[in-house]
């Protein structure tokens, strides 16, 4: 089995709850959205990238691995587009796994049962040109509704702008937490849009922003500290 593989390398997680821990990221491409900030333009397309075998992967990882590792990323593009191959690394690694989702695709996360750690977005309708459909949240749902049932340690994350309007982020939180009974359980990463020059002179929406996420989901608000570092 091959998959389209843009890079693997690396870095220290920048991002949601096991911010600061030593990486292996494994990037597939390809994506089923088109968020209007994404900042891996490159990885959306299913040509691009390298085909590469599981156990092409696996030598890879092999190679790149330090003595501070502490988990293995799988991310994109969506990654779950490449549910089967994403299990069969999960299954010859010893390793955590963490998996980086638009959440999108809950009927293919059956095949990752052994799946130890998700990091699933929420998206919002304002971050889509005229792409967005309501699926996307009720998938998002089902999701996280799964990822509870199978027992994978989840944290949520909302990309926000400081046009983002609160008003969205009330009515989308409020509907899925009329979905979720453990929605207070959830821990939400507010995750302000980078570059962060955006945020010079808006820094007041992001305590807005974790003031309406506060009322339904355990809210945390974080930077991709990757960016500050300058590193991948
Ligand atoms: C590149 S995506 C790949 C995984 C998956 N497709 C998703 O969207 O969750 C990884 C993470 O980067 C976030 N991200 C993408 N572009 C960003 C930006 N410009 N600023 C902050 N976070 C961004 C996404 O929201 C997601 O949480
Ligand atoms: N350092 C670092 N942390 C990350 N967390 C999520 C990333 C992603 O692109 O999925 C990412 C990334 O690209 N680099
Ligand atoms: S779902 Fe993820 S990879 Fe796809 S466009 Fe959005 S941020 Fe980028
Ligand atoms: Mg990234």
């Amino acid at each position: 089995m091959d998959a389209p593989i843009i890079e693997i390398f690396s870095s220290i997680q920048g991002e949601g709850l096991l911010i600061g821990e030593r990486q292996i990221f494994v990037r597939l491409a390809g994506c089923n959205l088109n968020c209007t900030y994404c900042d891996t333009k490159n990885s959306q397309s299913a040509n691009v990238g390298t085909m590469m075998s599981v156990n092409q992967v696996l030598e890879k990882i092999e190679e790149l691995s330090t003595p501070d590792l502490g988990s293995i990323s799988y991310t994109g593009g969506e990654p779950m587009l490449h549910a089967d191959f994403i299990s069969e690394l999960i299954k010859k690694t010893e390793t955590k796994s963490l998996l980086e989702t638009n959440g999108t695709l809950p009927k293919e996360l059956t095949k990752l049962e052994d799946l130890d750690w998700a990091s699933m977005d929420i998206k919002l309708p304002e971050h889509f040109d005229n792409t967005w459909s309501d699926k996307i949240l009720e998938n998002e749902i089902s999701f996280i509704k799964l990822l509870i049932e199978q027992d994978t340690k989840l944290y949520c994350k909302l990309v926000v702008l400081p046009s983002t309007k609160i008003s969205t982020v009330e009515k989308v939180l409020k509907h899925i937490s009329s979905e979720i009974s453990g929605h207070m359980e959830i821990p939400l990463i507010i995750q302000p849009a980078s570059p962060l020059e955006l945020w010079e002179g808006n820094t007041d929406k992001l305590f807005q922003f974790s003031e309406v996420a506060g009322k339904y989901m355990k809210v945390y608000t974080i930077p991709q500290i990757h960016k500050f570092l300058n590193i991948e």
